[in-house]
C-alpha cells in the first residue's frame, strides 16, 4: 500500500516496508494541524551560541594563531560573524580576510588546532538558563543531543570542561558526518543515532545553518536569540519557538 499525499509542502509516501513511516506520518499530520500542541520525543541542541558562548575562545584562538604567522589580528565582530559554519571555514575566512598568503592554511590550521586544544573552555561560558532548560528537558525524559559543525572531539572536551556532558545520550561534531549544518545529513544521521523520528526531533539552535538543516531534514525548529546569526536577527527565521532563555522551552503538551 502507497499512500501518497503533500504534507507541509512536501511530497510524502508512506511504505509498508517501513515502519518508521508510519510513526513519520502520526508526527507530521500532528504538525500539520497544530504545531504548537505536539511534543518532542528527543531534542537536538547546537553548541556555540546555544549551550555556550564560545566567541571568546575562538578570538583568543585566532589572535594566537595569527601571531604566530605574523600576521594582523581580526576583530572580535568579524569572528562574531563569521563562526558557526566550522572550523576550517572559520580558518580560511579568518586568513582571507588579514590577506595571508595563499598556501598558508595548512600551516594556520595545524596551529589553531592546537591553540583551541589548549584554550577551549577558558574564555567561554555556559549562557544563563541553560542548566534549567536542560534539567527541564531530561525531567520529561527526553533524549537528548548534541550536533554541532565544532570538531568533535573539542565539542566533547568543552562540554566536559563547563560541566554539561552528562545530559547527552550523543554528541556529534562537524568533522563526523560527510557534510555539516545547513545539510540536512548530519541532522538525519543524529536522528537516527537516537532513535526518533524527524519530525518528533526537535532542533534547538541559534543561527540560519540549524534552521536550513531543520527544515531540510524535517525536524521543528526552536531558536535561541542570544548566540551569533552572522550578524543577522534570527528573529525573522520562522520556528516554533524564540527563546532568550533556554529554560523557557515549552516541550509539554501546549507550547
Ligand atoms: O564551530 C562552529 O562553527 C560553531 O558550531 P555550532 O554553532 O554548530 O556549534
Ligand atoms: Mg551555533
Amino acid at each position: 500500500m502507497r499512500v501518497p499525499g503533500v504534507l507541509q509542502g512536501r511530497p510524502f509516501r508512506a511504505r509498508r516496508d517501513h515502519d518508521d513511516n508510519v510513526f513519520e506520518l502520526y508526527f507530521r499530520l500532528v504538525n500539520s494541524i497544530n504545531p504548537r500542541h505536539h511534543r518532542p520525543l528527543a531534542c537536538i541542541l547546537d553548541l556555540d551560541g546555544t549551550l555556550v558562548d564560545t566567541l571568546g575562545d575562538f578570538v583568543a584562538v585566532l589572535g594566537r594563531m595569527l601571531a604566530d604567522l605574523g600576521l594582523k589580528t581580526v576583530t572580535r565582530d568579524f569572528v562574531e560573524h563569521t563562526i558557526g559554519r566550522g572550523s576550517e571555514h572559520l580558518v580560511r575566512t579568518t586568513l582571507a580576510e588579514v590577506g595571508a598568503a595563499p598556501g598558508l592554511y595548512e600551516r594556520a590550521w595545524a596551529l589553531y588546532q592546537q591553540h583551541y586544544a589548549a584554550v577551549n573552555g577558558e574564555h567561554a561560558a555556559v549562557y544563563p538558563g541553560v542548566f534549567e532548560g536542560l534539567d527541564a528537558l531530561r525531567a520529561l525524559g527526553l533524549p537528548l543531543a548534541v550536533l554541532t559543525n565544532k570538531p568533535g572531539e573539542p565539542a566533547r572536551e568543552l562540554l566536559r570542561r563547563k560541566g554539561l556532558d552528562g545530559y547527552f545520550a550523543r554528541v556529534f561534531g562537524g568533522d563526523e558526518f560527510a557534510r555539516r549544518k545547513p545539510d540536512p545529513l548530519p541532522l538525519l544521521k543524529t536522528c537516527e543515532a537516537l532513535g526518533t523520528p524527524p519530525s518528533a526531533t526537535w532542533m534547538v539552535g541559534d543561527s540560519r545553518n540549524d534552521a536550513e538543516a531543520a527544515r531540510a531534514a524535517g525536524c521543528p525548529l526552536i531558536l535561541v536569540t542570544y548566540g551569533y546569526n552572522h550578524g543577522e536577527d534570527i528573529r525573522a527565521v520562522p520556528a516554533l519557538q524564540h527563546l532568550d532563555r533556554l529554560d523557557r522551552i515549552s516541550a509539554g503538551r501546549r507550547a
